[in-house]
């Protein structure tokens, strides 16, 4: 074989000027930026590669930076409640879920429902009838606890201490429509299965 084919002699480039260092990359981070929506979706801001790239800043920084819409825990209901269900399912919350009791497990709620003979308490009555929310008004304290869902009826009483959020939170859709409360935590969760066997009929939305 010729010399001239044999990589092992090929001349190579003139080396660096320190051989053993990695050229130095001098990297303009300034004009770099990516455009980040906050943690609720309805701003946007943007962050440098170098706030990224900067040892001394750190991912808690920017968490500080940007800004607090989270309602407080234990802000008052009313204040960030809306009645509009889309609007209520956008607004952002702290989760809270309540440690259940031993035996009040979602596994041990699927057990009752399946179980239970007459959890909507209907005494043999039709869960088809109309109910006026009047009648659900009167429902709110006493007796079994009804609330509206999506224009279904239920008795939340048998429920209550199996709600992951509690039965403080629960308490608050008594005796009225709680759609927009329900949608506002959680309208991910799929009540029309949990509830089924709570329905008490639907309500009468001509009044
Ligand atoms: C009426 C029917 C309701 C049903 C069937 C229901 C069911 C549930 C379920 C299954 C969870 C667990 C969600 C999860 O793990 O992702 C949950 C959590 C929770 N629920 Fe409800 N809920 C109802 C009504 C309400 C209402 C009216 C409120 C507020 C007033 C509420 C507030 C909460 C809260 C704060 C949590 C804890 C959220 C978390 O941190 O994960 N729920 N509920």
């Amino acid at each position: 074989m010729a010399d001239s084919d044999d990589f092992t002699f090929c001349e190579v480039g003139k080396a660096l000027e320190d051989e053993f260092q990695s050229p130095k990359i001098i990297l303009n981070t300034e004009s770099i930026y990516a455009e980040r929506d906050d943690l609720d979706g309805r701003t946007s801001s943007k962050i440098s590669a170098q706030d990224d790239l900067a040892e001394n800043v750190s991912s808690e920084k920017i968490i500080a930076e940007a800004p607090l819409k989270e309602p407080e825990r234990g802000m008052s209901e009313s204040a960030v409640e809306t009645e509009d269900p889309i609007t209520a399912a956008r607004q952002p919350i702290k989760r809270s879920k309540v440690p259940f009791e031993k035996g009040y497990s979602q596994m041990d709620w699927l057990k009752l429902t399946r179980t239970h003979p007459d959890l909507a308490g209907l005494k043999g009555q039709t869960n088809r009838r109309l109910i006026s929310l009047d009648e659900v008004k009167q429902h709110k304290k006493e007796g079994p606890i009804w609330t509206v869902l999506k224009g279904r009826v239920y008795n939340i009483s048998p429920y209550m201490k199996f709600h992951p959020g509690g039965v403080d939170m629960l308490m608050k859709a008594a005796g009225r429509d709680c759609t927009a409360l329900f949608n506002k935590y959680h309208a991910w969760v799929n009540a029309e299965f949990l509830l089924e066997k709570c329905l008490v009929g639907f309500l009468d939305e001509s009044q």
